[in-house]
């Protein structure tokens, strides 16, 4: 798999992602604002990783620009004529109660490959994120490490334009960790465009090409990564950095 060192890899991106859009942008829950208003356009190499303290809106942005949620105000919108092809992995994976291949081969069913193609496929991704041991073994009896990266793989066969991540290595040893990451940057090489929540600023610092920092379900700031751990401008970001509490 891809060394970790997200300096290297913008140059070596394959394709441009789709951008994102996020255009006033509002998510409310019985007159309760949660998110916004919020503008931004994700248009660079990325990866964009999301920071903020909880409760900071992080997941909804993520909900919101996947379409698990539609926003009460505004207009989300991507780059191109169609909606991008797009997967999402959580904290918690969430797989079928059949094997790691069979996973996989399930999810090229459901997206329409051809039959005599999806075997190939899924063993070449087992293969590919570390997994091809495992291919038999019922997906819920691998350790938490290996069910992410079965996610992750499951996403790879279906060769999305948009990967969106939430807090994926939350619940990972520093080993599971740094396969995920791994895994998440040769999603980056590929071309996909990758969005991230994370509550680790070591991991941010090791993926981000930018930063979309939030607090209080606003938008505090949106940077370069070397700009925002460097120089933060907003104070909750100069204190999130510091090592405060932030609420
Ligand atoms: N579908 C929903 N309906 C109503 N309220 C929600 C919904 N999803 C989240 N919330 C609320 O919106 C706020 C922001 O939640 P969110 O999960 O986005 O925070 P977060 O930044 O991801 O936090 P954490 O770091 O703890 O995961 C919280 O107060 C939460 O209870």
């Amino acid at each position: 798999m891809t060394s970790l060192n997200a300096s290297h890899l913008s140059s070596s991106v394959l394709l441009t992602p789709p951008a994102l859009r996020f255009e006033e942008v509002a998510f409310s829950n019985e007159d309760k604002l949660l998110l916004g208003p919020c503008s931004f356009t994700l248009d660079g190499i990325g990866p964009t990783l999301v920071m903020g303290p909880n409760g900071a809106g992080k997941s909804l942005l993520l909900r919101l620009a996947h379409g698990l949620l539609s926003p009460t105000l505004g207009q989300i919108s991507w780059s191109g004529q169609e909606r991008p092809r797009q997967a999402m992995v959580f904290q918690q994976p969430v797989l079928l109660r059949r094997s790691a291949v069979a996973n996989l081969v399930h999810a090229l069913a459901v997206n329409n490959v051809p039959r005599r193609e999806r075997m190939k496929l899924a063993l070449d991704a087992l293969e590919r994120f570390g997994l091809a041991a495992c291919a038999k073994t019922p997906a819920r009896v691998l350790s938490g490490g290996q069910q992410q990266r079965l996610t992750l793989a499951r996403a790879w066969v279906l060769s999305p334009q948009v990967l969106f991540l939430d807090e994926p290595t939350s619940a990972l040893d520093p080993a599971a960790i740094r396969a995920v990451e791994a895994a998440v940057l040769e999603f980056h090489h590929r071309g996909t465009r990758i969005v991230m929540t994370t509550h680790d600023i070591h991991q941010a610092r090791r993926l981000a090409g930018d930063v979309l920092f939030l607090s209080g379900g606003k938008i505090r700031e949106h940077t370069p990564s070397e700009a925002f751990f460097d120089k933060p401008v907003s104070r909750e970001a100069q204190a999130f950095i510091a090592g405060e509490l932030v609420e």
